[in-house]
């Protein structure tokens, strides 16, 4: 598996607070990693630095291969790149079925022109099906997406960011709000989404990261505290005194 995100020497600063100090670490393609760690540990900022919502004072974001440099692009550049992002709340259209906003979700030409007109073929009503099953919303196509669980609609939109395409998938909190049924559902859909792109899940539910079964980071003051497995992790004693011990 090669390199697909290296992070290396960040840093950001808030009114000279350093949210991100010199943090460096990397993802490979194809790989489900787990980034966990105390409140105001850096982990959003890092997800708002990858996506290019953030601008680090310092250091390098690199992406893909031949590795191009991530900084200084637009958020909608990065996303077009292949990095997806599904924020805590799930924002799905629910007042539209669930077939519809896996249809809107697909990769197509976005004019106006383009959308007024836009006709599902074969192919697309095909990907959706697919999609659906993934995310186990088969037999929900036709359902306002309203009407879904919270979970349901945490899914619908996971499917959403996999109808995209993108080679990341930056998750945060996924498990918040969820039922432990939801929650298992969840790290199925996700471990099985790594199998096709690499996926970054941000989560403070230790039992959800334990079931995710991956290289787990803890992030503290905005560098890297720890790294390796969960059972690595959870018995370094830095870990233990910043995070777990509280
Ligand atoms: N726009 C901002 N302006 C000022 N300070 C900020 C800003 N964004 C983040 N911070 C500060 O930077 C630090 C890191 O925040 P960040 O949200 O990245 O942490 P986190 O690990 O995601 O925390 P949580 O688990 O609570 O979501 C925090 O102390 C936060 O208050």
């Amino acid at each position: 598996m090669s390199q697909l995100l290296e992070v290396s020497g960040v840093s950001v600063s808030f009114d000279g607070f350093k949210a991100l100090n010199n943090l460096s670490f990397s993802i490979r393609n194809r790989e489900l990693r787990a980034v966990i760690g105390p409140n105001g540990a850096g982990k959003t900022t890092f997800m708002d630095v990858v996506t290019g919502k953030t601008k680090p004072d310092e250091g390098r974001v690199l992406w893909g291969e031949p590795p191009i440099s991530l900084l200084g692009k637009s958020e909608s550049t990065i996303a077009m790149a292949g990095v997806g992002r599904k924020f805590q709340r799930p924002t799905v259209f629910e007042d539209q079925t669930v077939e519809a906003n896996l249809m809107m979700a697909l990769r197509k030409p976005r004019s106006p022109f383009a959308v007024l007109f836009f006709k599902p073929s074969a192919e697309d009503r095909d990907r959706v099906a697919e999609m659906a099953e993934t995310i186990g919303l088969a037999q929900a196509l036709t359902r306002k997406s309203g009407e879904l669980s919270h979970g349901q609609k945490q899914w619908l939109e996971i499917g959403m960011l996999l109808a995209q395409d993108p080679q990341l998938l930056l998750v945060d909190e996924p498990a918040a709000g969820m039922t432990t049924a939801e929650r298992e559902k969840t790290t199925d859909l996700l471990r099985e989404a790594a199998k096709t792109r690499a996926v970054v899940v941000v989560e403070h539910d230790m039992e959800f990261v334990r079931r995710l079964g991956c290289k787990v980071t803890v992030l503290h003051e905005g560098s890297v505290l720890a790294e390796g497995s969960i059972d690595h992790v959870t018995k370094n004693e830095n870990v233990i005194e910043v995070y777990l011990g509280r």
